[in-house]
């Protein structure tokens, strides 16, 4: 079936689907090698690991790390402060791979280095190193300046639109995950694309504008700034996208009766969708490479939205400045000890829930595990010996698993039922589904552990994989070559002791096999039995007959041998493979718990608090702190505020908050907490709070900050009107929004209108949450006015020569901005600062402005009669 590119394949992309690691040739010896290359000499058994994008800050003192503690630890040189640590004692040589993805899982780097020795000696030579390193695991492509890329992940996805409609399929080639759903909505289909970020993106040819929408570096209303890691490729021929088609060939791949036990019956958009990727998986992944888990069907309607900018601007699970993981919600929460568990925990935050039974069900298992610290330490404890399950089962159902990969998976099955009989001491959902662990699965480790030695070659073909013992034709044919070997070592001794030549030595390379060698000095004393084989500068290279028979003998055993081991290695693997479904719901199960004991761990550390939730309006925090900037901060140092919102009948509550206060006193910290308590409540998380009473929000929306979009040409603030207007448009009663400065990229006059007139708006319109940061205190005015607004105000201290953040939150409106004194805080020189205290003073004499809405707005928030004129500025 030919497939379009949206873009010409980049030969220098990696080939996402063939592989989770890449090899890497580095074609010059960077500075970054050569320090490589220094420690690497000092500590020979070190693992560099780095931070994205900090590369070379990290490695020199991980390598030293390692070696002296054994764990691998990850210091940001710039703050000095600890970013990560796995221990590594008594890490068998197998677990590598199980840490390195753990740690790639959690936005790592991670370089393993083999072929050292070829690097030093090229340094030390001062030559370029040509094939250098390198197995190399990373969350993006490592450029060989050191920079990372941005991650590309293993997504194939497959898209079909009808009019406003949509049907999504998606999967990830790793796990086997094979998943559906449809909605409704552009917006919500984009979103979708952006929360995954697929390498591969398959839509039919009747969906032009979507292949131009995902072209890397297109820009759109919904996808600002598109999907760059993404291919887009269009499929020519409509049948696989058919209904009937698609219906088929899904019964067919998960050999079921109906639909409806797939749960995706009734969606016929999604089904076909799932019809064009299976086709395409089929003809692009070698089928053999993709072991694909049963199809789920997933509701988006069951997530609360986030969309586009909320993600960036709460920064969820990467910083808005840099881009990267440190300092990002995630990063502040991830306490997960398996690589299922960092992945389940992204799919969490990203996606929190609306329902409530939902939410309740994570929050009792963590009140649990704080509650019986030994419980969770205990689960803790053996979840860090449970490897990748999931991806080492998608990698047996496709054949494609090393030895060590089912050592690895059988380690891992081993511990279920310990970790089983650990979760039978709790009663919350989450436990209770770990205490199921199918006794097939023990029986399958039993079998791998019975069948490979502890300690597997990596290449398969080599021999060495099975025990003794276990195949009664192995044993004789291993006996036999026993016997063979045994001769070839006592040859040397043999034959110098008939030649009487004491230097005669016995020797094997893979060109022409066993070899007699014999210096040029002695070839006088050479018998006449010997035949020659080769000849070297100082030396003749002879074989014998006797010895001739024996390598062909042992050549070929050891082939039949290594075939033979194979076969038993492979029919082992594929037993795994019949048992993937099971294991992965077992996976699934352990991912849930891991990451509920982790969120249990900062709960504990942080001493955050359970939130109650509720079908009300109410938005209710006691004493709150922004997760990342208080755990940033030293102890005691962050201020908590409280925060109360939703007004229900009965209540003062105001619906809109206007928060005033001067610059860097807090507003923009005290906003994104409020968003981030709220989705870490519906999360299943608990929050960092005092206390939280929470009702359900269907969206949270931030418009935080202003940036030109260069890319696209808009100006500050035509991108701030544009994500303005996108919240007008879909903000419900039920929503949040968090409004950070809105109207402040144009003249001050437009600027105050529009943001008067959108907070009015939220207010009365539409009634949605909402917390409203801003610099223009005649906004204040709007509390008097409607009674369900209400004014707070970040405090400072003024002294008489400096002003002290007190970052806390009261309830009124601040008077003044002390914008003059930022500027003298940040250095502007003394003769400037006094000429715009005097130009304020000038400005404040001659411009009174008095704010009012004198008609428009009566105090109910309900509008007077259509005709009369706002008159809003008076000179
Ligand atoms: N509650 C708090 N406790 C301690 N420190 C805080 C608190 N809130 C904010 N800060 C610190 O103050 C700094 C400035 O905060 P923030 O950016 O929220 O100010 P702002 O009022 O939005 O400023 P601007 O109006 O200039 O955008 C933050 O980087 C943070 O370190």
């Amino acid at each position: 079936m030919p497939y379009t590119a949206s873009t010409p394949t980049d030969p220098n992309q990696p080939n996402i689907r063939n592989a989770d690691y890449r090899l890497l040739e580095f074609t010059k010896l960077t500075p970054m090698m050569q320090r490589y290359v220094e420690v690497k000499e000092q500590y020979p058994h070190a693992l560099l690991l780095f931070r994205v994008g900090d590369f070379f800050e990290c490695f020199f003192q991980d390598a030293v790390t390692i070696s002296q503690e054994l764990e691998l630890v990850c210091t940001s040189k710039e703050s000095g402060k600890e970013i990560g640590r796995v221990p590594m004692t008594g890490v068998p040589h197998h677990a590598l791979d199980r840490y390195t993805s753990m740690l790639v899982e959690k936005g790592y780097a991670v370089v393993v280095c083999d072929q050292v020795e070829d690097a030093s000696i090229a340094a030390r030579e001062g030559r370029q190193v040509k094939r250098e390193i390198t197995r190399i695991l990373t969350p993006g492509t490592l450029t060989d300046d050191g920079m990372l890329k941005p991650r590309q992940n293993n997504f194939l996805a497959a898209v079909v639109i009808a009019g406003e409609h949509w049907g999504l399929a998606y999967t990830d080639i790793s796990t086997g995950e094979f998943v559906t759903t449809q909605a409704d909505s552009l917006e919500q289909l984009t979103l979708e694309l952006l929360r995954l970020q697929p390498s591969e993106v398959l839509v039919p040819t009747n969906a032009p504008d979507l292949v131009t929408m995902l072209r890397p570096g297109e820009k759109s209303e919904h996808l600002p700034d598109c999907l760059p890691n993404s291919f887009c490729y269009s499929l020519r021929s409509q049948i696989p996208f058919s209904l009937s088609e698609a219906k088929q060939r899904i019964l067919q791949k998960f050999k079921v009766r109906s639909l409806e036990g797939l749960g995706c019956g009734h969606l016929s958009l999604a089904v076909r969708a799932a019809g064009g990727l299976l086709q395409y998986i089929e003809e692009t992944q070698k089928e053999k490479a993709v072991s694909l888990q049963r199809l789920h069907t997933y509701t988006l309607t069951d997530f609360l939205i986030l969309d586009y900018q909320t993600r960036r601007n709460l920064e969820i699970t990467q910083t808005v400045r840099d881009g990267v993981f440190h300092g990002s919600l995630l990063w502040a929460i991830d306490k997960t000890s398996t690589a299922m568990g960092g992945r389940a925990l992204r799919r969490w935050v990203l996606q929190p829930l609306l329902n409530i039974k939902g939410i309740c069900a994570r929050h009792d298992t963590i009140q649990e595990l704080v509650e019986n610290n030994g419980l969770r330490q205990d689960l803790q404890q053996l979840l860090r010996q449970i490897y990748d399950i999931e991806r080492l089962t998608g990698r047996a159902g496709s054949g494609t698993a090393s030895a060590r990969d089912l050592v690895a998976l059988a380690d891992s099955l081993s511990k279920l039922p310990a970790l089983a009989s650990i979760a039978a001491q709790g009663i919350s959902p989450y436990l209770k589904a770990l205490q199921n662990v199918p006794p097939i699965l023990e029986e399958l480790a039993n079998t791998i552990h019975a069948h490979l030695v502890d300690e597997p070659p990596i290449h398969l073909k080599e021999g060495g994989l099975i025990r003794s013992g276990i195949n009664p034709m192995l044993d004789e044919m291993r006996h036999t070559a026993s016997a063979d070997q045994e001769w070839i070592a006592n040859l040397e001794a043999t034959e110098r002791k008939r030649t009487g030549i004491s230097n005669l030595k016995v020797g094997y390379n893979k060109a022409f096999g066993y070899y007699i060698s014999i210096t040029k000095s002695k070839v006088d004393q050479v018998p006449k039995d010997y035949t020659r084989k080769q000849t070297l500068t100082n030396e003749e290279r002879y074989s014998t007959e006797e010895l001739k028979e024996r390598e062909v003998r042992i050549l070929t055993a050891r082939e039949d041998l290594n075939q033979l081991e194979y076969d038993i290695f492979a029919k082992v693997r594929s037993e795994v493979g019949e048992q993937a479904e099971i294991i992965r719901n077992v996976s699934r199960a352990v991912a849930a718990a891991d990451v509920l004991c982790g969120l249990a761990e900062v709960a504990v550390y942080q001493n955050y608090c359970r939130p109650t939730m509720t079908e009300s309006r109410e938005i209710k925090i006691i004493e709150g702190c922004h997760p990342v900037v208080e755990k940033s901060l030293p102890p005691g140092f962050f201020v908590p505020n409280s925060a109360f919102l939703g007004r229900e009948k009965s209540l003062n509550r105001p619906d809109l908050i206007i928060l005033t206060g001067p610059n860097a006193s807090g507003k923009s910290c005290y906003l994104r907490q409020v968003g981030l308590i709220q989705l870490m409540a519906q999360m299943g998380s608990f929050v960092p709070a005092k206390a939280a009473s929470l009702g359900i929000c269907d969206r949270i929306f931030t418009r935080v900050g202003a940036v030109d979009d260069l890319a696209t040409g808009q100006s500050t603030f035509m991108v701030e009107m544009n994500e303005t207007a996108n919240i007008l448009n879909h903000a419900t009663p039920q929503s949040l929004v968090l409004l950070d400065e809105i109207g402040r990229g144009t003249a001050t006059f437009d600027g105050l209108s529009i943001a008067w007139s959108v907070a009015e708006y939220l207010a009365t319109e539409i009634r949605a949450r909402t917390i409203f940061a801003t610099h223009y205190h005649e906004l204040n005015e709007l509390a008097s006015i409607l009674d369900n607004v209400a004014n707070y105000q970040v405090t400072v201290k003024e002294l008489p020569d400096q002003i002290v953040f007190l970052h806390q939150v009261q309830p009124g409106g601040a008077d003044k901005s002390y914008g003059i004194e930022a500027g003298r805080l940040a250095g502007l020189p003394p003769s400037v600062i006094d000429r715009a205290r005097q130009v304020m003073k000038q400005i404040e004499k001659h411009s009174k402005i008095a704010i009012g809405l004198r008609k428009g707005v009566k105090k109910d928030g309900k509008k007077e009669s259509e005709g009369e004129q706002l008159d809003i500025f008076e000179g």
